[in-house]
């Protein structure tokens, strides 16, 4: 009997996803993916918001080669809480080819902020997405700012559009490098030149400390599957106004999707359609990843 038991509703990862047509340049990197538990190992946190299925490390390196692409960035998943043991594990057991974002508490030691950093932690995750964690107070994530900033690392956030107006102020007064999730959840039913979409792009264009994943089609579509027609101009906008400044990823194992479980496969097809020369694909799978996360 394992330990925890999925959410009922809970959608697990596609078994067999297609083998994508676009072949990604050599040494690309997946730079948003999660692994969870599994969970008999490594406990899902007490005040997490969902229990998700098991996808462990060596589903992930599976799915990485089946793809096509080297490296993979894994990102702490609220699930796991402020505990980073399956993260450190699966960045331990990939040999230098993971780097890691973790989530900490304001009463982390310095000893295990270098810990992490020497099993490869590059970076500290902040959440704003209430479905997904209970909010911490900004002075408690600024004095985390300010305690990993000393290791180069940078932060990742992730909201969605209609709350960034409320959070402008204070993520621009962040001391590091940002790099926002899913290109801040844009409602992509409303126009890619609107105002809710111009204002992320103010933000990106302003502060060039700032970054963007152009990830998850899948989380953001209305239109469905496969071929995400109405998310490609939003990310492809970003791809070609910030080219130096943009990362892509999975999200596998792709948490909480309710309308349908992406084909891998063909997420990687998606690439081409936002990032449509080669060297744009070049900058956005190898160049840029590679500069945040394995420049030392
Ligand atoms: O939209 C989500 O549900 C989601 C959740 C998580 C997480 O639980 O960490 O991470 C993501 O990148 C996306």
């Amino acid at each position: 009997m394992a330990a925890f038991q999925m959410d009922r509703d809970w959608l697990v990862f596609h078994p067999s996803p297609s083998k994508p047509t676009f072949r990604p340049p050599a040494g690309a990197v997946d730079a948003h993916c999660h692994v969870f538990g599994p969970g008999d190992v490594f406990p899902y946190a007490p005040e997490r918001k969902y229990t998700p299925c098991d996808a462990p490390k060596e589903k992930l390196w599976e799915l990485r080669d089946y793809l096509g692409f080297e490296r993979n960035v894994i990102v702490q998943a609220t699930c796991h809480g402020a505990d980073n043991r399956a993260l450190v594990d699966a960045l331990k057991a990939s040999k230098g080819r993971a780097r890691g974002v973790a989530t900490v508490k304001q009463d982390v030691t310095d000893a295990e902020l270098q810990a992490l950093d020497a099993a490869g932690v590059r970076g500290v995750r902040f959440n704003f997405v209430k479905r997904l964690v209970d909010t911490t107070p900004r002075e408690v994530l600024l004095s985390i700012a300010e305690r990993i900033k000393p290791l180069g690392w940078h932060i990742v956030i992730y909201f969605e559009a209609q709350e960034l107006h409320e959070l402008y102020d204070f993520f621009t007064s962040l001391p590091t490098t940002v790099v926002v999730d899913h290109m801040g959840r844009p409602d992509v039913t409303k126009s890619v030149d609107g105002p809710e979409f111009e204002l992320f792009v103010r933000l990106m264009r302003e502060n060039t400390n700032f970054w963007s994943k152009v990830s998850c089609p899948e989380r953001l579509s209305k239109t469905g599957p496969d071929t995400y027609d109405d998310v490609a101009p939003f990310a492809r906008r970003i791809v070609e106004t910030f080219p130096d400044r943009v990362l892509w990823g999975t999200d596998w194992p792709h948490p909480n999707m309710r309308s349908h479980m992406p084909d891998d496969g063909k997420l990687v097809d998606f690439i081409p359609r936002i990032a449509p020369t080669a060297e744009l694909q070049r900058k956005l799978l190898v160049d840029n990843p590679m500069t945040l996360y394995w420049g030392r």
